[in-house]
């Protein structure tokens, strides 16, 4: 059994308590690294996995804490999981499934922000759940108001606890009609998690449909789901008695293959990235583009280098298919290299800027605008969102002591280590092996120079 214990999360340091690399920058980062199956994905399809009545086989399954956390919140529920024989293989046998021991649930508190996906399993298969509270990456407030509406629209009561809430189904879950107020990937993920096993038809609108919806919409029909996927937003779920377990290899990680894309522009580099795949990163190779990369788009996967010069560009994130907000962070550090002024609006969280507080300490000339830079209703309803940051390049970055204060916001901490010259150290990396599978192995492939100094 994965005990939590030996897990050390960013928002729950149980094991080590993050990692200090001493960096020293200034040498481009050449070499290949090899995405897996996506954080944003992997997670869900494991807590899929409970609704099965049978076992399932994930495939492409990424070593990272995130992963851990939901293997170790399934196992105390009486899910058995086993490693395959193949490297990144999960079998999960669901058939044993029991309501889990309030300690074990509150320990994983502030681990991820996946546990909230396991009220519809539970309570399909037990009627009742107790929820641990969130954690996830500190960019914003990220309530779960409409993860709550839509479970009580199935039929759940849900009661709010000081470390958690706890839900039950008296009369059972039937299907729903939902519109949610902003296509949210958890909120959408959490409506096909229920919908799938509740009696009835659930309609679905104003849809998440990024390409973990689409392929956690796959798992479940693997399984048995019917699911359909209509025009604007619109998916409609037929629920169904019993689900079987799915056999399925993930989707390939965008977020950490984008990330990489722009560690090999900031330092001047050329990286091939393994499993990257064109048709899931559209919007972000338009604005590599733009920004003057050259990149080659091979049969197994994606290489990205900078071409004459790194031209200022100006994004907005957006849900799918905009440009991912997971994407901004590391490219803000390409755009310290660009000559010229960029500006990046934020629209999808309110506080995802902070990282760039590190970047100025190191030479950077970033202007972050709290209340954004364009007028016009703000997107995510009730919140004081569409926060814009102004880069101007190119700059000379220099070495600095700093602390990573977030998933993406790490990577690109370190990214900007390697790019400034001079000795960086950087505290607080243990959060990084959130979402990024063997992330020193993978800079050393790359000819990074630095040291784990704590
Ligand atoms: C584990 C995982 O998959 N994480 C991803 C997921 O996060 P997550 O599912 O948490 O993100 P959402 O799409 O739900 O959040 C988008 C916006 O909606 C707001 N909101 C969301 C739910 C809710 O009940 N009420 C509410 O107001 C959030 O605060 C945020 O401002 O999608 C985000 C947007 O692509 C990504 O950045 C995260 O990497
Ligand atoms: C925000 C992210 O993750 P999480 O939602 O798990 O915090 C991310 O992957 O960039």
């Amino acid at each position: 059994m994965t005990l939590l214990s030996d897990i050390s999360t960013p928002d729950n340091p149980k094991g080590p308590t993050g990692e200090t690399l001493a960096i020293r920058g200034g040498q481009p980062l050449s070499g290949e690294v090899w995405v897996k199956g996506a954080k944003n994905l992997v997670t869900k399809a494991m807590v899929a996995a409970l609704l099965g009545e049978s076992p399932s086989v994930l495939r492409d399954v990424p070593s990272i804490s995130d992963v851990a956390v939901v293997r170790s919140l399934l196992e105390v529920h009486g899910v058995r999981v086993v490693d395959g024989e193949e490297d990144g293989t999960l079998h999960l046998d669901p058939s044993d499934v029991e309501s889990a021991h309030m300690e074990e649930i509150d320990a994983h508190a502030g681990a991820s922000r996946i546990p909230i996906l396991f009220c519809g399993p539970l309570l399909h298969r037990l009627g009742q759940a107790f929820i641990p509270d969130l954690g996830g990456c500190r960019i914003g407030d990220r309530p779960i108001d409409f993860h709550l509406d839509a479970l009580r629209k199935f039929g759940a009561v849900v009661e709010k606890l000081p470390t958690g809430i706890r839900l039950s189904a008296p009369n059972g879950l039937h299907g729903a009609n939902i519109h949610l107020p902003y296509p949210s990937v958890g909120a959408t993920e959490q409506v096909l998690l229920t919908a799938v096993r509740s009696k009835g038809v659930t309609e679905l609108r104003n849809a998440a449909i990024e390409p973990e919806i689409m392929d956690l919409i796959a798992v479940l029909q693997k399984m048995g789901a019917i699911i359909s996927y209509e025009p604007n937003r619109v998916i409609l779920i037929e629920g169904v008695d019993k689900l079987h377990g799915y056999d399925h290899r993930a989707i390939f990680d965008r977020n950490e293959a984008a990330s990489w894309a722009c560690a090999a522009l900031a330092t001047d580099g050329e990286i091939f990235v393994r499993g990257a795949k064109q048709q899931e990163m559209l919007t972000f190779l338009n604005v590599m583009r733009k920004v003057g990369a050259d990149f080659d788009i091979q049969e197994e996967g994606i290489l990205f280098r900078r071409g004459e010069s790194l031209r200022p560009v100006t994004v907005e994130t957006d849900v799918h298919p905009g440009f991912m907000t997971d994407w901004q962070q590391p490219l803000i550090v390409a755009l310290t290299q660009a000559a010229g002024e960029s500006i990046v609006h934020e629209t999808v969280y309110e506080n995802r800027f902070g990282f760039t507080n590190a970047l100025v300490k190191m030479g950077a000339n970033i202007v972050v605008h709290p209340h954004g830079l364009q007028e016009g209703p703000r997107r995510v309803p009730r919140r004081s969102l569409e926060q814009a940051a102004v880069i101007n390049g190119p700059t000379h970055l220099r070495g600095a002591e700093i602390t990573v204060p977030d998933l993406r916001g790490g990577y690109s901490h370190v990214i900007a280590a390697l790019t400034a010259e001079g000795e960086s150290v950087v505290k607080n990396v243990g959060i990084i092996s959130r979402g990024y599978e063997k992330f020193f192995d993978k800079l050393s492939a790359l000819g990074a120079d630095f040291d784990v100094i704590g």
